[in-house]
């Protein structure tokens, strides 16, 4: 299923193949407090989209919005579209568990559950009724090798996941995630708690999953954006204020906001 896209330099003039996602006039409500402001994008398909931007600028709440995540915050309220597959994600009749099969998610902290390192690549399989043990033992190989885990972990697959250190868990939480085959993965800082090894092990790891999935990452480095994305947005206060290449973002930024962030006036 590889995709291999060929780069397109400004991400909102992708065609319809092209793109894995549009994000369409989409505005944010916590309680009173708007955090995003009409913000429309196209995330292409088989490349790697980083948001940055200033703390609190909303690159979370808009990464989260994408598999709906903050329906479980309780004062959050969206309007506008995200069209995947031409259907609007939003719409009521949409199975939100669904499509977080579709778009898989994985947080800054590693979050294996307490179960063996198999049990937790499987368990999204397992809830779909998957118990057949050569499908499972297959599932696992694949996930663990997109992982980039399975020769560390391999010998041990039946031992508890918390006996893996950090850089592994995360790799672990990744496997899972791609044990069930999503179109899409999101990744909300998923190196800022790793140290320096863990994380390139991680950049490399993102690189080669571009290979068949699409992947949105949120990142406070603008260093990890500069290696690992194709495409990057610019956020500041709720609203996108520069969306291109990622070579062109930090080499000639069109926007005074964008280079002032990029060369470090403030952040
Ligand atoms: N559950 C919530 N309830 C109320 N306000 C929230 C909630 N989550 C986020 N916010 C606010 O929305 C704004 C955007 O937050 P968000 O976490 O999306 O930003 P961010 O760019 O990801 O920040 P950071 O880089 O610090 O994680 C901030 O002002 C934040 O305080």
């Amino acid at each position: 299923m590889s995709q291999n896209q060929p780069l397109v330099l400004d991400p909102q003039q992708l065609t319809a193949e092209q793109t894995a996602l549009q994000i369409k006039d989409l505005n944010l409500y916590y309680g009173e407090k708007q955090a995003l402001f009409n913000v429309d994008m196209k995330i292409a398909k088989g490349q790697v989209t980083a948001f940055i931007g200033p703390s609190g600028c909303g690159k979370s709440s808009l990464l989260r919005c994408i598999n709906r995540m903050n329906d479980l915050v309780d004062n959050c309220r969206i309007d506008g579209q995200i069209l995947l597959h031409d259907n609007n994600i939003y719409d009521k009749s949409v199975d939100v568990a669904a499509l977080r099969r579709q778009v898989g998610m994985v947080f800054q902290r590693p979050n294996p559950f307490p179960k063996s390192i198999y049990e937790n690549v499987v368990y999204g399989l397992r809830l779909q009724g998957i118990n057949d043990r050569r499908r499972l033992d297959d599932a696992v190989e694949r996930s663990l090798r997109g992982a980039a885990l399975w020769d560390e972990a391999k010998d041990r697959l039946h031992e508890n996941a918390f006996g893996l250190s950090g850089g592994q868990q995360q790799r672990l939480v990744i496997a899972r995630a791609i044990a069930i085959e999503p179109e899409v993965l999101l990744l909300d800082e998923p190196t800022s708690a790793l140290d320096p090894i863990s994380t390139l092990v991680i950049e490399e790891l993102i690189n080669t999953l571009k290979e068949q999935y699409t992947v949105v990452i949120v990142t406070h480095n603008m260093q990890q954006a500069a290696r690992v994305s194709d495409h990057t947005a610019f956020m500041y206060m709720g609203d996108l204020i520069e969306y291109t290449d990622t070579n062109t973002l930090f080499t000639t930024p069109s926007k005074k906001k964008t280079e002032d962030y990029i060369t470090g006036r403030y952040g």
